[in-house]
């Protein structure tokens, strides 16, 4: 364990949450006990219409707010979009960027993931800059070269490691249930660290990198304990308060 690399477990809510979905934002910053916070950071991702109530209901708690995507602009004629400095001003300290259904969905390129982690780093917000292979890509052998060509396109190479974070998200393993296996995940992330190294020289090490895809209470404690693992970013299961501090609670 690296410990510049203080573990992080997020919740990336996705189109999920309505107001009633407060109540388990409480219920995730009641159960981030002393014990849990002396050693992690705890951050959820609601979708943006969430982040002032639940930036007010968090106010003097340890639990952490970040949004889901940025434009890569700080404001202007950009109908329905979100700017990293809004983020900001509602209560974020951190945001996604580049998530593989954003990129699928949206069509974004590793050079506007990159404009938006950079968007991110100019309004003070943390970019956790999402990566990972697909299905058909890790059946042709192409899960490293893949990866490669994400961090060198999206990572902005002149970010404070410690203002950075990469999460390693095996799009099979999304929302599917399936999980590589904990060598497959040490392969991975230690491949990503060597190339994050490439963009300049201590990067790898002070880079938290999470690992992302199907996590959940029971396979949390595995998964999280691979080395080059500084957390997790958690989809479904971390709408519910219980499952996503079970999941944290692998640190315990
Ligand atoms: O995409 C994810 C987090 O960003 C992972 O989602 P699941 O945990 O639902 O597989």
């Amino acid at each position: 364990m690296n410990f510049a690399r203080r573990p992080l477990v997020a919740g990336n809510w996705k189109m999920n949450g309505l107001h009633a979905a407060l109540s388990e934002i409480d219920a995730i910053a009641t159960g981030f006990d002393a014990g849990l916070r002396e050693k992690i950071d705890l951050l959820i991702c609601p979708p943006a219409t969430l982040l002032a109530a639940a930036a007010a209901r968090l106010e003097g708690t340890d639990v952490a707010l970040g949004g889901q995507d940025c434009h890569a602009q700080v404001s202007g004629a950009h109908t329905g979009d979100v700017s990293a400095l809004m983020l900001a001003d509602a209560g974020a300290r951190f945001v996604i960027v580049g998530h593989s259904e954003r990129r699928a969905d949206h069509g974004e390129s590793d050079g506007l993931v990159l404009a938006k982690a950079r968007a991110a780093l100019s309004a003070g917000l943390m970019p956790i800059v999402c990566i990972g292979e697909t299905r058909g890509e890790r059946d042709a052998g192409q899960a490293e070269s893949v990866v490669a060509a994400q961090i060198a396109g999206s990572l902005p190479p002149e970010a404070p490691p410690e203002r950075l974070v990469v999460a390693y998200e095996p799009v099979w393993a999304i929302g599917t249930g399936l999980t590589p296996t904990p060598q497959d995940v040490a392969r991975m992330h230690g491949f990503a660290r060597q190339r994050i190294e490439a963009l300049g020289p201590g990067k790898g090490a002070a880079t938290r990198i999470l690992y992302g895809g199907s996590v959940k209470p029971e396979n949390a404690r595995e998964l999280l304990r691979v080395s080059d693992v500084d957390g997790a970013l958690v989809g479904g299961a971390s709408l519910k308060a219980k499952d996503f501090l079970a999941i944290a609670a692998a640190y315990r």
